[in-house]
């Protein structure tokens, strides 16, 4: 046994055949419980003997086992460790790659475990082995197996990582956190703050995985679900309950799910933890926070290669999911919680169920339907992707029944097979598939003309057609790499129209590089290194813009399959004429509104380029086809004429395109007043708001003041009362007998005590005076501040009132130009129709008079009169030139009637034309109001500038004191304002 372990350990061929031949090993295949191993002793003997070659396999198997005994969270020794034979350790997990990678992670004895005094039960011997402590017979092995001390980081790099790079390279991932409540499987998937789970350790990577991709195009999207008590809600979207499970040729998918464009790893995790917030999340007696459904976050990764590299999109999807625990009768549950115990106990059996029918490998029935987990997970299960299931365990005695249950599950899972392969998306309308089949069609041709030939074709002509057949694919081929040129440089634009890219910053785009202002390494969260073009707020390419618009603001998505995800929808005729269209309706609202900005106009040239670069690619394929045409001339025909038609179509499109372009120029030169306008309301608000920090400081100036005038009274009054206090003393002693140097020192003293007050008078009178100047040109600077303010909100409402006027007048401007066209075609056609009926009923009369002066001489006078008064002899005479005189007689009546109703039209469209000058007028009148509105305004503000000393007012102390009384009292400012504004004007 030894030997073969050892030689196993050397060359995995020669382990197969050894395995085999083991029956420990076949019972291992079988997932049967392996023998049990030596005893401690003999184990050793084994050991001395084999040369130590396993030596470190039991040490590593002995230290892990010891690991998860002794090295619990507060040290304590849980148990005895017992060695095992290491020759019995001779199972190696079978190659992942072609099945389902399973990892088991222990987690430590928690605090409840210990208090119970439990007991390690299962631990992990060596890197792959689980086993049983009490039947060390019993064990499993598997891809990879944690003790209670790995990090998660450790486990990501075994267990994820794999994943999520073959998911970046189009391949489909899914990783899944199984095991009972309590033993780990949030705290793997999500983990906290000091070890992150997979799921953030996934998503760094992803965006670390762009980064170090140059050349290389990304579009992440993500999806975060959670399935509660059977039914599938949406974490991104709380609106988004009880979805459904739809299917289609790629798979399972959830409809209506909300998918959001992520652009940094912090913004990917922002929204898993808005997402955590409608998780449904309560206590049992094992766990505080035990997860109570299970969650599916979804990460779908577009990618494609850029500029000449390109060559069609690849679809990738990545499922982290950290499913709810399963509940034995010893988790504690009532109500609600039972509830939820038995939907998630229900799903997880079923799981069990698929996992088992899927890992017998027979074609049978496999009940994915038979609840939304497996539903869900029935692509991935399938094996269209990559699967890694970790599994978390608890090594506790008291849980030894639930440990062996998951651990029986994860080997079943293990035999599972997949048949991972990379995604690609060609989409079977693409030139190149469609000149691939024309090759072949001619390869065959030439098959059967060579087959034809071959009797009574000679060797010359033969030649001479192949090499005429060579050429001619040699051609093809050239004329194949134009359009794939023209092409690839259209698909290029519609990828950039219709996605927001992520790209390594470590290379520019070569399409974007030109746009002046596009900063790389931009991002919307400050973790992000990446470069961001999706960023609206960085938005300078007009591109870029397009994409932002058409996804809207805050770029999200709803999942509908036919249009969303799936990129073999990405024809470029298709995407090209969604987004003219869109683009076309969105300058044409911004043109009626009569402005453009830049950006806008950024996008009708973007639109003209593309445009361009469809003519150029129709006109090639017409030139292909024309030469076609030269050998089959019907074939080709209606095919030129439609292609010719399109290219005009193109050409009165861009035209059109064109001359908005030109128009808008001259839309915004009629709108630079309603810019100044908003300039000048901008100025105003700027001005307001220094006024308001002027007033700040004022205000902060008078209370300093006003403080120091009541010390300065506060001292005038001790004086004032010690001056008293000497009076009286003066006084009392004035009747005794002082002597004359006492008497005059005391008067001195008096006298000093008074020029101090006086002085001190003085100077209170000053700081009163200041502190009154410097209220009334607070209460000033407050008046002017409100005058601002309200002019300024005046200004803004005139400036919306115009702008709405001007938008109202633009579309008046339309309908009547469009009216006005209507009018002057019918009048042209009224005309056209007069002038045709003249000229019939000349011919009529003419031949009538003919006829009348040949025949009937009497008749004359009547006939030549009025065209149209006919009499009954007249009528005999059409009669027997086949016309009905009485329809002519209708129809110059009706014609009558139309000419009138046209004239009548036409006045109708002068009256409108009349209207619609005076409202032109009336809207200059009032723009012109407004500007003098504007120019007062700024008169005001000079001169309020000017004035710089504030409107003196007759304030009382007590006004000014609270100087804001007045500048509140609105009538008072309204009067005023009135009055500026009446003085502007
Ligand atoms: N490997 C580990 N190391 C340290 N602590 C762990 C480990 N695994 C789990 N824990 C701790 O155990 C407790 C339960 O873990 P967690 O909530 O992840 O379990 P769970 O399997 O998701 O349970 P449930 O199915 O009830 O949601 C948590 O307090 C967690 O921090």
């Amino acid at each position: 046994m030894a030997s073969s372990s050892r030689r196993r350990s050397r060359s995995p061929v020669s382990h197969r055949k050894a395995s085999s031949s083991a029956s420990s090993t076949s019972s291992f295949m079988s997932n049967k419980p392996l023998p049990p191993p030596r005893t401690c002793s003999s184990s050793a003997s084994s050991y001395f003997n084999s040369g130590g070659g396993h030596g470190a396999r039991f040490m590593t198997a002995s230290r892990s086992r010891a690991d998860s005994m002794y090295h619990d969270s507060r040290g304590h020794n849980a148990g005895t460790p017992v060695a095992h034979a290491p020759e019995e350790i001779q199972l190696e997990a079978p190659k992942s790659g072609d099945s389902v990678s399973v990892t088991i992670r222990f987690r430590p004895l928690n605090e409840r475990e210990f208090q119970k005094g439990d007991e390690i039960a299962w631990y992990a011997d060596g890197d792959r082995m689980v086993r049983n402590e009490y039947n060390p017979a019993t064990a499993y092995a598997f891809d990879r197996v944690f003790g209670p001390h790995a990090a998660t980081q450790e486990v990501y790099e075994v267990a994820a990582k794999p994943v999520v790079q073959a998911a970046m390279e189009g391949v489909n991932g899914t990783v899944f956190a199984y095991g009972v409540t309590s033993s780990g499987k949030t705290h793997t998937m999500h983990g906290d703050q000091n070890a992150p789970g997979i799921i953030p350790l996934a998503i760094k990577d992803v965006f670390s995985i762009i980064q170090d991709t140059p050349g290389q195009e990304f579009l992440l999207r993500v999806s975060y679900l959670e399935i509660y008590n059977e039914v599938i809600n949406d974490l991104l979207d709380p609106t988004g309950q009880n979805l459904r499970v739809r299917e289609d040729a790629q798979g399972t998918y959830v409809e209506g799910i909300k998918e959001e464009v992520v652009l940094s790893p912090g913004h990917a995790l922002s929204l898993i933890a808005a997402g955590e917030e409608h998780r449904h999340v309560g206590s049992n007696n094992f766990n505080l926070f035990s997860s109570r459904s299970h969650t599916t976050f979804t990460l779908m990764i577009e990618s494609s290669a850029h500029g000449d590299e390109y060559d069609g999109v690849v679809f990738s999807q990545l499922n982290l999911i950290d499913l709810a625990g399963s509940e034995s009768s010893k988790t504690e549950t009532t109500g609600i919680r039972r509830k939820e115990g038995s939907y998630i106990n229900k799903s997880l059996l079923t799981l069990g169920t698929v996992i088992g029918k899927l890992s017998e490998g027979k074609a049978s029935h496999v009940p994915y339907r038979d609840s939304k987990l497996t539903r869900l997970l029935q692509s991935s299960l399938s094996g269209r992707g990559h699967v890694s299931l970790i599994c978390t365990v608890t090594p506790a005695s008291s849980n030894t029944e639930e440990t062996h249950n998951t651990l029986k599950f994860a080997s079943r899972a293990k035999r599972v097979e997949i048949y991972a392969s990379r995604n690609k998306i060609i989409d079977e309308k693409s030139l190149i598939k469609k000149y691939q089949k024309e090759i072949s069609v001619l390869k065959q041709e030439l098959d059967h003309l060579r087959q034809g030939m071959l009797i009574g074709v000679n060797h010359e002509e033969l030649l001479t057609l192949r090499q005429q057949l060579e050429e001619g694919q040699v051609k093809m081929q050239s004329r194949l790499e134009e359009e794939e040129e023209a092409k690839a440089a259209l698909m290029s634009r519609i990828q950039r129209l219709t996605k927001l890219i992520l790209v390594s910053s470590k290379y520019s785009l070569p399409g974007l590089s030109d746009v002046p202002n596009h900063q790389r390494g931009h991002s919307v969260h400050e973790d992000d290194k990446l470069d961001v073009q999706g960023d609206s707020e960085n938005q300078t390419d007009p591109l870029s813009s397009i994409a932002v618009l058409a996804c809207g603001p805050s770029y999200e998505f709803k999942h509908i399959r036919s249009s969303s995800g799936r990129n073999d929808e990405l024809s470029p005729t298709s995407s090209t004429v969604t987004e003219s269209t869109q683009v076309g309706e969105l300058i044409g609202t911004k043109l009626l509104a009569g402005g453009m900005t830049s950006n806008q106009k950024d996008l009708l040239t973007e639109q003209v380029k593309v445009l361009a670069g469809e003519i150029a690619f129709g006109t090639s394929t017409l030139k292909r086809l024309l030469d076609q045409s030269v050998n089959d001339p019907d074939s080709s025909k209606s095919q030129i004429q439609n292609l010719e038609r399109e290219i005009q179509d193109k050409r009165k499109q861009m035209r059109a395109l064109e001359q908005r372009m030109i128009e808008s120029g001259e839309a915004s030169i009629a709108n630079a007043s309603f810019v100044d306008m908003q300039q000048t309301v901008m100025e105003l608000m700027t001005q307001c708001s220094e006024k308001s920090f002027e007033l700040e400081i004022k205000s902060a100036d008078n209370r300093v003041l006003q403080e120091q005038l009541q010390n300065k009274c506060s001292e005038n009054e001790e004086l004032q009362t010690k001056v008293n206090l000497l009076e009286q003393r003066v006084a009392s002693i004035s009747g005794d007998k002082l002597s004359s140097s006492s008497a005059d020192r005391i008067s001195e003293d008096v006298n000093e005590l008074r020029k101090k007050i006086q002085s001190q008078g003085i100077e209170n009178g000053k700081l009163k005076l200041e502190q009154v100047q410097l209220s009334e040109e607070n209460s000033g600077l407050c008046v002017q501040n409100k005058k601002l303010a309200e002019e300024a909100s005046y200004a803004k409402e005139l400036a919306s009132a115009a702008a709405v006027e001007l938008k109202n007048l633009a579309s008046e401007v339309t309908r009547l130009s469009v009216q006005n066209a209507k009018l002057e075609k019918e009048l042209s056609a009224a005309r056209e129709l007069a002038r045709s009926r003249g000229s019939s009923n000349q011919t009529v009369n003419g031949v009538n008079r003919k006829y009348s002066e040949g025949t009937r001489p009497g008749r004359k006078g009547r006939l030549s009169g009025r065209s149209h008064d006919f009499s009954g002899a007249a009528g005999d005479d059409f009669e027997s030139w086949n016309i009905d005189p009485d329809d002519l007689k209708i129809e110059l009546q009706a014609r009558k009637q139309r000419e009138a109703a046209l004239e009548a039209a036409l006045t109708e469209k002068e009256i409108i034309e009349n209207e619609y000058r005076k409202k032109v007028e009336e809207a200059k009148k009032r723009e012109e109001a407004l500007e003098n509105d504007l120019a007062n305004m700024w008169v005001l503000v000079a001169k309020l500038k000017k004035e710089g000393a504030p409107t003196p007012e007759s304030n009382t102390d007590e006004q000014h004191s609270n100087g804001i009384d007045n500048v509140d009292d609105p009538k008072a400012n309204n009067i005023e304002n009135n009055n500026i504004l009446n003085e502007g004007a």
